[in-house]
């Protein structure tokens, strides 16, 4: 069954991309099905309005409440004998990593993305929603947007790549950042020689277990220079392993 994606959102054009390339291919290979829609069609007012002033007052404007709830009524129960988790973007969430994305990759089928704008989404849209699916707030890390819909691109771009079948080689998945808990190695490729720039020799040795050991090396040094946070959880789980 292919990953079926529905994001609400009242910018729809900002999601083209996911027409593009890996995800167009996606799609057109039935691995991916997405279904962009318009916040705005679940309003009733000639101004189709989704925003409204803060209770308690303050700066900018709140999502309001009735829109959401009738476009995630609708598209929540839109696949019969199906549930999905809700996914709202938001700075506030628990963060989006590649273990969150192998994860959502692996087992669910169906994500419906809330795409928030101005200063969030009343309140009582979490409490309703979370009360009747699962649904998770997701965050790509410690800053702020303007809105969901770029959360989305690329939290689409980290879930879809990793479903069988979307990436050609799926042996290079096993080395990217990340995976296993530490940075990628360095990579190159002809010539050989380039502005005074070597290749390092081992790569040119055609000595599979030392360029493999290299390799490792790399990556274990790089993420030590880099993110010295996530070297800190390697040696943890190694030494455990
Ligand atoms: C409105 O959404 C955000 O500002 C957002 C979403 C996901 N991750 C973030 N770090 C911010």
């Amino acid at each position: 069954m292919p990953l079926r994606l529905d994001v609400v959102t009242i910018f729809p054009d900002y999601l083209a991309p996911l027409e593009l390339s890996l995800l167009g291919r996606a799609r057109r290979e039935g691995l991916l099905e997405v279904h962009v829609h318009d916040l705005r069609d679940w309003t009733h007012d000639r101004h189709r309005t989704v925003d409204d002033t803060p209770y308690g007052g303050g700066a900018g404007m709140v999502m309001r409440p009735e829109p959401w709830g009738e476009a995630l009524d609708e598209i929540c129960s839109s696949q019969p004998g199906r549930t999905p988790r809700i996914v709202v973007p938001g700075p506030g969430g628990e963060v989006f990593d590649q273990a969150t994305a192998s994860r959502l990759a692996e087992q669910e089928d169906w994500l419906v993305f809330a795409c928030g704008r101005y200063e969030g989404i009343d309140e009582r849209v979490y409490e309703e929603f979370s009360s009747r699916y699962p649904l998770s707030v997701l965050s790509l890390g410690d800053y702020v947007l303007n809105g969901g819909e770029v959360a989305v691109l690329a939290m689409t771009e980290a879930i879809a790549r990793l479903l069988p079948g979307m990436v050609g080689n799926e042996a290079s998945l096993a080395e990217e950042s990340h995976t296993g808990g530490l940075l990628e190695y360095p990579v190159y490729t002809k010539p050989a020689g380039w502005r005074g720039h070597e290749v390092p020799e081992v790569l040119l040795s055609g000595h599979h277990g030392r360029i493999e050991a290299w390799r490792h090396e790399q990556r274990l040094a790089r993420t030590e220079q880099r993110r010295p946070d996530l070297m800190e959880r390697y040696r943890t789980i190694s030494s455990s392993e």
